[in-house]
């Protein structure tokens, strides 16, 4: 049985930052589901939004998911969107635990707005954007994740030993 550990959330929540520091504090592997995308792809998340549309990535992002839930033991990041594919939380379930990283919405529009690499966030009102994504996908991080961790006003460190801890109760 793969004892993974599965961090899904919103653009922002942190993810991709505490997901290595919480695999260097289990000492296991580190996999973000981005990054492999880009790896496997020979492009960026930009380059593959633009050329190949929104559904490509999801395609690629299914097929990386897939993938890394074959690991015996790692931390996968995954992106923003992981959930809007049933099966992808079938393979989280199958792969490991999964953990569901929020914020507020302040602190997810702040978190953003400092890079240009997320294709869904470049429009007039990246705000209103992020509140309508969490309204279509609150409920579908909650319906695939074993325990929610909020990471308002906590550093990512702090963020990462505590998710560990709650890991050794289990
Ligand atoms: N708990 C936190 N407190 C403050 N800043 C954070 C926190 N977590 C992440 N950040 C910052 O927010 C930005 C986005 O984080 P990232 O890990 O890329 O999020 P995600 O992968 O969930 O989209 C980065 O600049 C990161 O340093
Ligand atoms: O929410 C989304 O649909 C997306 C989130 C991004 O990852 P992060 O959540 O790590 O920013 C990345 O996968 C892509 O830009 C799409
Ligand atoms: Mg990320």
């Amino acid at each position: 049985m793969p004892n993974n550990v599965f961090l899904v959330g919103p653009m922002g929540a942190g993810k991709s930052t505490i997901g290595r520091l919480l695999a260097a504090e289990l000492k296991v592997p580190f996999y973000d589901s981005d990054r492999v995308i880009e790896q496997r792809t020979g492009a960026d998340i930009p380059w593959i939004f633009d050329v190949e549309g929104e559904s490509g990535f999801r395609d690629r992002e299914s097929a990386v998911l897939a993938e890394l839930a074959e690991e015996p033991g790692a931390v996968i990041a995954t992106g923003g969107g992981i959930i809007l594919r049933p099966e992808n939380a079938e393979v989280m379930h199958r792969g490991g635990r999964v953990c569901y990283l929020t914020a507020s919405v302040e602190h997810l529009v702040e978190r953003t707005a400092k890079d240009k690499k997320r294709p869904l966030l470049q429009v007039d009102n990246p705000r209103q954007k992020i509140v309508e994504l969490l309204e279509q996908r609150d409920p579908l991080y909650r319906a695939v994740a074993d325990w929610v961790v909020v990471t308002d006003r906590r550093p990512p460190k702090v963020v990462a030993r505590d998710i560990a801890e709650r890991l050794g109760q289990d």
